[in-house]
């Protein structure tokens, strides 16, 4: 699509922190002093200075790409008023949903994504919507085909009336969204007409939950499908034959569930997204792909629109290969117990990315570029201007794709930048879909290596989009308001530790890989302040270490009677001023409260001590062959009022016999014993250096303090008390490390 508007659909906006850049540049000049007194006068020979001096500069290394991070961050604001004065050009636009465990992740929540999809404030005859099904579930299906024809009424109600949160789940929790009611009585009708078909709706998906359904007819297919063996299922629930956008019409929607094999990897998710962009390829080849997990809605009916803005502008359209929108949560708890809401991470880091080369693609809630999937490189524009023809023979073709020839054919239509117009109903590309989604289609090709999502983490959003920077593309983020996808948060801590391990292992991995940014900047496209961006995040599994052994210094101080603070404990206590202070002024910034951001700093400590350290574990095991790591996919809630009946303990820990629970007891039990030591006066005598002092003691209280929710735990009941198995292998290493102090005294 050429652009003859001369004003740009996007702007972008520079963001200057002034406070927090001073607070955090004191903060960085108290670790370099820090650093540079232990070079210079401390007794970096004994054990706990030279451990502590190794922490510290892990520390300062950290600060110094946080604070690049940071330094300049940009936003950006879109012009939908520009960009509907083109509306007929607008481009199709393919919309892939994933989903993987009717279990897990209930139908009912999939359901709701697809119909607030179905429901975009877009041209109708230009979506279409492809849910793709790793569970192979006939209630999943099921679910699917039922929501279809509710959508057709759901979706002229939506727009009809503007509705503003079209998943009805949503839509329907809050009934002072229906403000009108006495204003409009033929609304109101509606609306109850709607609230009660939905009803219907979601009773007969979660009574066949119950009951089982019989597979005949159209669920035949399914009948000898196991989850993880099965031949390709490929349903086309509705096509709109209609060329024409009509109010009334839904758009097109696929049910895809790709073949499995016992034997076979599948990838998890990047495979998933794989198979959709090959399927929609065949079927309707629009040129920007939206991408949601199953649980993510749309909130802001016309988010299509604002992010085609940045994707059409004229400068957006030779160089930004995706627009990001934010990763919001619905029904968070009051105060973030868990710190899984992410805001300031999102708002802060976020931002940071956006305003070096772009904003790091986060799995969901990303419009890309179909012909950036398909590997082109930036600097390779001009073949889709014609200037160049596409001069890869079929054969080259065939290697880099597969051999599907339709689906070749429709690759180098994509990446020409020719928008394809179908000229066969959908179904007649069934039999070509099937191929492309088998399991052996990929072999032997670039899929997976040069082309779509890229395999080899279980952070393969990280992934495929450090690749997309390191051809040299840039991204924006869209955070238009109201905010463009809500999804579901974990509802509990364990659920949120095991997501922050399954990212911290899939980041670990990269930063171990041959996809290491620092290689992107020296071999590839990758800006230096980019690559050091993506340096600091797949370090999040690398960080646990230094931090655990920096958490059990003070207690080992104690217990062996030295230290590892310095007497005069100024810099330690400015930096953990200031520190303080940077953090917390973002957090009030964003109009957090205190305890939510008090919860996040806990939370942080807990996360990168347990989380991420088993992260970083599980690519320690992957490197010595021992074992692979694997996707644990984060269970879904459609409410957490739902959970435990009330509200009263959602804020609670739950534990479990997991040993993710291992460190944190521990460290929790070294500390107590650590303070126990010094209120009754049992450390030990010591002839050489100094013995500790109120700076060892002070940090084992605070780590008493982030562990709180630990020592609750001790004397919790059920599932918020601490298994007696983990307690008692805590206490077996709580005491190993005693023992190890003991052995280092020299007496
Ligand atoms: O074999 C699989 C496993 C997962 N999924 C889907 O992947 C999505 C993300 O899984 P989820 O368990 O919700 O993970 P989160 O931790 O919430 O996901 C974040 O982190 C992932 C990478 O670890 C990204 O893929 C996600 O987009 C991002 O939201 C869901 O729609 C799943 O259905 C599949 O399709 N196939
Ligand atoms: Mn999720």
């Amino acid at each position: 699509m050429t652009n003859q508007n001369p004003l740009p659909l996007y702007d972008k906006i520079l963001v200057k922190y002034t406070f927090s850049r001073v607070v955090d540049s004191i903060t960085l000049l108290f670790l370099i002093l820090l650093l540079g007194y232990r070079i210079s006068y401390s007794n970096i020979y004994t054990f706990p200075c030279f451990v502590a001096l190794f922490c510290e500069s892990w520390f300062t290394f950290t600060w110094i790409l946080t604070m690049n991070l940071k330094w300049n961050p940009a936003y950006t604001i879109t012009h939908l008023d520009r960009l509907l004065l083109r509306e007929d050009e607008l481009p199709p636009l393919d919309l892939f949903v994933t989903t993987a465990d009717p279990v897990l992740e209930p139908p009912i929540i999939t359901v709701n994504t697809v119909l607030s999809l179905l429901a975009l404030d877009y041209p109708v005859n230009k979506l279409a919507c492809y849910v793709s099904d790793d569970g192979c579930s006939p209630l999943t299906f099921y679910a699917i085909v039922e929501a279809s024809k509710f959508a057709k009424v759901w979706v002229p109600f939506c727009k009809k009336y503007n509705v503003q949160i079209r998943a009805p789940f949503r839509y329907f929790s809050d009934e002072n969204l229906v403000s009108n009611r006495e204003e409009s009585p033929e609304f109101y009708q509606d609306w109850l007409r709607m609230k009660e078909e939905y009803g219907k709706l979601k009773n007969k998906i979660e009574n066949t939950e119950q009951n089982s359904l019989p597979l005949i007819g159209e669920f035949a297919i399914f009948s000898n499908a196991k989850q993880r063996n099965h031949s390709t299922i490929i349903k086309v629930i509705w096509e709109n034959k209609s060329k024409e956008n009509h109010l009334d019409g839904l758009p097109h929607l696929i049910y895809i569930s790709r073949e499995k094999k016992p034997q076979h990897p599948h990838h998890y998710k990047a495979g998933a997204m794989n198979v959709l962009t090959r399927v929609s390829g065949l079927m309707t080849n629009a040129p920007f792909i939206l991408n949601l997990d199953c649980d993510m809605h749309v909130n802001n009916p016309k988010i299509a629109l604002h992010a085609l803005c940045v994707l059409l502008d004229s400068k957006g359209e030779k160089e930004v290969a995706f627009a990001q929108c934010p990763q919001q949560f619905y029904d968070g708890l009051k105060d973030d117990p868990f710190g899984n809401q992410l805001t300031t991470l999102f708002l802060y880091i976020g931002g940071g990315f956006g305003g070096l080369q772009g904003m790091i693609y986060v799995g969901t809630n990303c419009f890309h570029r179909r012909k950036v999937i398909y590997g082109l490189y930036a600097a390779d524009q001009d073949i889709q201007n014609g200037k160049k023809g596409w001069n890869e023979s079929v054969l080259e073709m065939e290697m880099v794709f597969g051999t599907s020839k339709r689906f070749v054919e429709s690759a180098s239509q994509a990446l020409e930048g020719k928008i394809f117009a179908p000229k066969d109903n959908l179904c007649n590309y069934l039999e070509a879909a099937k191929k492309v989604s088998s399991c052996g289609y990929e072999d032997n090709t670039a899929w997976g290596k040069k082309v779509g999502w890229i395999y080899g983490s279980t952070s393969e959003d990280i992934l495929t989009g450090l690749d997309i920077h390191t051809r040299g593309w840039r991204s924006e983020i869209c955070s238009p308001d109201p905010i463009a996808f809500r999804g579901c948060s974990p509802q509990d801590n364990i659920v949120t530790l095991i997501q922050q391990k399954r990212w911290a292992s899939g980041l670990t991995d990269i930063l171990l890989s041959k996809h290491n940014p620092i290689l992107g900047f020296l071999c590839g496209k990758l800006q230096f302040r980019e690559a050091l961006g993506y340096v600091w995040l797949l370090c999040w599994g690398l960080r646990s270490v230094p931090e655990i052994c920096y958490a059990a210094l003070p207690a080992y101080c104690i217990l062996t009677n030295s230290s590892f603070l310095p007497e005069k404990l100024w810099i330690h206590g400015a930096l953990f001023v200031t520190y303080n202070i940077s953090t917390l002024s973002e957090s009030l910034r964003t109009g957090l409260s205190i305890r939510t951001w008090w919860n996040t700093q806990k939370m942080m400590r807990i996360t990168t001590m347990s989380g991420w350290f088993f992260g970083f574990l599980a690519i320690l095991l992957k490197k010595l062959r021992i074992s692979e790591p694997i996707f644990e996919i984060t269970k879904k809630e459609q409410s957490s009022t739902s959970f435990d009946g009330t509200n009263q303990n959602s804020g609670r820990f739950s534990f479990n016999e997991s040993p993710i629970f291992l460190p944190s007891t521990t460290i929790l039990f070294v500390q107590l014993i650590a303070l126990g030591t010094c209120l009754f006066g049992w450390a030990q005598h010591v002839r050489s250096g100094l013995g500790y002092g109120l700076g060892e003691v002070l940090c084992s209280a605070y780590l008493v303090a982030c562990y709180w929710p630990f020592l609750k735990g001790l004397f919790g009941t059920g599932k918020h008390g601490i298994p007696l198995s983990t307690i008692i292998k805590s206490t077996m290493l709580t005491f190993l490390f005693v023992h190890f102090c003991k052995l280092t005294i020299i007496v």
